[in-house]
Protein backbone atom coordinates (compact mmCIF):
# COMPACT_ATOMS: atom_id res chain seq x y z
CA UNK A 1 0.00 0.00 0.00
CA UNK A 2 1.12 3.87 -0.77
CA UNK A 3 2.79 4.95 2.25
CA UNK A 4 4.22 8.24 0.63
CA UNK A 5 3.08 10.64 -2.09
CA UNK A 6 6.11 12.11 -4.03
CA UNK A 7 4.60 15.44 -5.50
CA UNK A 8 6.68 18.22 -7.43
CA UNK A 9 5.20 21.59 -8.98
CA UNK A 10 7.35 20.26 -12.65
CA UNK A 11 8.36 17.84 -14.87
CA UNK A 12 11.54 19.70 -14.63
CA UNK A 13 11.98 19.03 -10.88
CA UNK A 14 12.19 15.51 -11.32
CA UNK A 15 16.03 15.26 -11.91
CA UNK A 16 16.18 16.14 -8.12
CA UNK A 17 12.93 14.88 -6.68
CA UNK A 18 14.13 11.43 -8.36
CA UNK A 19 16.46 11.47 -5.18
CA UNK A 20 13.49 11.28 -2.50
CA UNK A 21 12.32 8.06 -4.79
CA UNK A 22 15.52 6.02 -4.80
CA UNK A 23 15.80 6.81 -0.90
CA UNK A 24 12.36 5.34 -0.70
CA UNK A 25 12.79 2.23 -2.83
CA UNK A 26 16.09 1.31 -0.73
CA UNK A 27 14.33 1.12 2.05
CA UNK A 28 11.26 -0.87 0.35
CA UNK A 29 8.51 2.05 1.02
CA UNK A 30 5.71 2.25 -1.04
CA UNK A 31 5.40 5.69 -2.91
CA UNK A 32 3.69 7.61 -5.64
CA UNK A 33 5.10 10.28 -7.96
CA UNK A 34 2.60 12.85 -8.98
CA UNK A 35 3.15 16.32 -11.02
CA UNK A 36 0.82 18.45 -9.02
CA UNK A 37 0.91 21.85 -9.15
CA UNK A 38 -0.32 24.86 -7.22
CA UNK A 39 -0.86 27.26 -9.82
CA UNK A 40 -1.38 25.22 -12.89
CA UNK A 41 -3.20 22.20 -11.45
CA UNK A 42 -4.99 23.98 -8.37
CA UNK A 43 -7.75 21.73 -8.71
CA UNK A 44 -5.74 18.79 -8.72
CA UNK A 45 -3.81 20.31 -5.81
CA UNK A 46 -7.14 20.36 -3.71
CA UNK A 47 -8.19 17.02 -4.60
CA UNK A 48 -4.76 15.61 -4.10
CA UNK A 49 -4.18 17.12 -1.10
CA UNK A 50 -7.79 16.41 0.47
CA UNK A 51 -8.19 12.32 -0.36
CA UNK A 52 -3.95 11.67 0.24
CA UNK A 53 -5.01 10.92 4.39
CA UNK A 54 -8.39 8.61 2.96
CA UNK A 55 -6.39 7.00 0.44
CA UNK A 56 -3.68 5.50 2.87
CA UNK A 57 -1.08 8.11 2.40
CA UNK A 58 0.87 9.18 5.49
CA UNK A 59 3.78 11.39 4.24
CA UNK A 60 3.37 13.79 1.10
CA UNK A 61 7.08 14.87 0.11
CA UNK A 62 6.39 17.96 -2.08
CA UNK A 63 8.99 20.03 -4.15
CA UNK A 64 8.86 22.61 -6.07
CA UNK A 65 10.95 25.64 -7.46
CA UNK A 66 10.61 29.43 -7.30
CA UNK A 67 7.64 30.75 -5.94
CA UNK A 68 7.15 27.87 -4.21
CA UNK A 69 3.66 27.45 -3.00
CA UNK A 70 3.08 23.59 -3.58
CA UNK A 71 4.31 22.12 -0.20
CA UNK A 72 2.46 25.09 1.43
CA UNK A 73 -0.82 24.99 -0.34
CA UNK A 74 -1.14 21.09 0.26
CA UNK A 75 -0.19 21.76 3.96
CA UNK A 76 -3.11 24.40 4.22
CA UNK A 77 -5.61 21.19 2.80
CA UNK A 78 -4.20 18.03 5.16
CA UNK A 79 -2.90 17.34 8.33
CA UNK A 80 -0.58 14.72 7.01
CA UNK A 81 2.88 15.57 7.81
CA UNK A 82 4.41 17.52 4.49
CA UNK A 83 8.26 17.83 3.87
CA UNK A 84 9.09 20.63 1.25
CA UNK A 85 12.05 20.27 -0.78
CA UNK A 86 13.05 23.84 -2.05
CA UNK A 87 14.51 22.84 -5.67
CA UNK A 88 17.11 24.91 -6.82
CA UNK A 89 16.22 27.75 -9.31
CA UNK A 90 17.87 29.19 -12.31
CA UNK A 91 17.18 33.12 -11.52
CA UNK A 92 17.96 32.69 -7.52
CA UNK A 93 19.69 29.64 -6.79
CA UNK A 94 17.05 28.09 -4.99
CA UNK A 95 16.79 30.91 -2.14
CA UNK A 96 13.47 32.00 -3.85
CA UNK A 97 12.28 28.75 -3.44
CA UNK A 98 13.97 28.00 0.32
CA UNK A 99 12.12 31.10 1.90
CA UNK A 100 8.66 30.47 0.14
CA UNK A 101 8.49 26.73 1.65
CA UNK A 102 10.06 27.51 4.97
CA UNK A 103 8.51 30.76 5.86
CA UNK A 104 4.77 29.36 6.78
CA UNK A 105 2.65 31.14 9.02
CA UNK A 106 2.10 29.89 12.68
CA UNK A 107 -0.51 27.13 12.56
CA UNK A 108 0.25 25.17 9.25
CA UNK A 109 3.94 23.54 9.06
CA UNK A 110 5.59 22.64 6.13
CA UNK A 111 8.77 20.24 7.31
CA UNK A 112 11.44 21.84 4.78
CA UNK A 113 14.79 20.32 4.03
CA UNK A 114 18.04 22.34 2.19
CA UNK A 115 17.93 22.96 -1.22
CA UNK A 116 17.78 19.95 -3.46
CA UNK A 117 17.82 18.05 -0.17
CA UNK A 118 15.01 15.29 -1.99
CA UNK A 119 17.44 12.45 0.06
CA UNK A 120 16.88 13.71 3.36
CA UNK A 121 12.95 14.31 2.60
CA UNK A 122 12.51 10.86 1.86
CA UNK A 123 14.83 9.98 5.31
CA UNK A 124 12.14 12.34 7.13
CA UNK A 125 9.59 10.41 5.92
CA UNK A 126 11.39 6.90 6.72
CA UNK A 127 12.01 7.94 9.86
CA UNK A 128 8.19 9.15 10.55
CA UNK A 129 6.53 5.81 9.42
CA UNK A 130 9.64 4.07 11.21
CA UNK A 131 7.98 5.04 14.50
CA UNK A 132 5.22 2.44 13.70
CA UNK A 133 6.80 0.18 11.88
CA UNK A 134 9.30 -1.94 13.66
CA UNK A 135 11.69 -3.43 10.39
CA UNK A 136 11.67 0.15 9.17
CA UNK A 137 13.22 1.51 12.10
CA UNK A 138 15.95 -1.21 12.24
CA UNK A 139 16.18 -0.62 8.38
CA UNK A 140 16.75 3.26 9.14
CA UNK A 141 19.61 2.56 12.13
CA UNK A 142 21.20 -0.14 9.90
CA UNK A 143 21.51 2.82 7.67
CA UNK A 144 22.69 4.97 9.98
CA UNK A 145 25.23 2.30 11.40
CA UNK A 146 26.67 2.00 7.88
CA UNK A 147 27.10 5.57 7.18
CA UNK A 148 29.28 6.28 10.15
CA UNK A 149 31.54 3.23 9.41
CA UNK A 150 31.67 4.40 5.88
CA UNK A 151 33.05 7.88 7.03
CA UNK A 152 35.38 5.87 9.84
CA UNK A 153 36.63 3.72 7.29
CA UNK A 154 37.49 6.41 4.70
CA UNK A 155 41.05 7.50 4.34
CA UNK A 156 41.87 10.90 2.62
CA UNK A 157 44.97 9.80 0.07
N1 LIG B 1 6.71 26.28 -7.71
C1 LIG B 1 5.97 25.70 -8.66
C2 LIG B 1 4.63 25.33 -8.56
C3 LIG B 1 3.80 25.47 -7.34
O1 LIG B 1 4.32 25.90 -6.30
O2 LIG B 1 2.63 25.14 -7.40
N2 LIG B 1 4.25 24.80 -9.72
C4 LIG B 1 5.32 24.78 -10.53
N3 LIG B 1 6.36 25.34 -9.88
C5 LIG B 1 7.76 25.40 -10.27
O3 LIG B 1 8.08 26.07 -11.44
C6 LIG B 1 9.42 25.67 -11.73
C7 LIG B 1 9.64 25.79 -13.21
O4 LIG B 1 8.77 24.90 -13.88
P1 LIG B 1 8.97 24.59 -15.44
O5 LIG B 1 10.36 23.96 -15.56
O6 LIG B 1 7.88 23.62 -15.79
O7 LIG B 1 8.86 25.91 -16.15
C8 LIG B 1 9.60 24.25 -11.20
O8 LIG B 1 10.69 24.18 -10.31
C9 LIG B 1 8.28 24.01 -10.49
O9 LIG B 1 8.41 23.35 -9.25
Amino acid sequence: MVKVGVIMGSVSDWEVMSAAAETLETFGVAYEKRIVSAHRTPDLLAEYAKTAKSRGIEVIIAGAGGAAHLPGMVASMTTLPVVGVPVKSKALNGLDSLLSIVQMPAGVPVATVAINGAKNAALVAVSILALHDEALALALEDFRRRQTETVLMTELQ
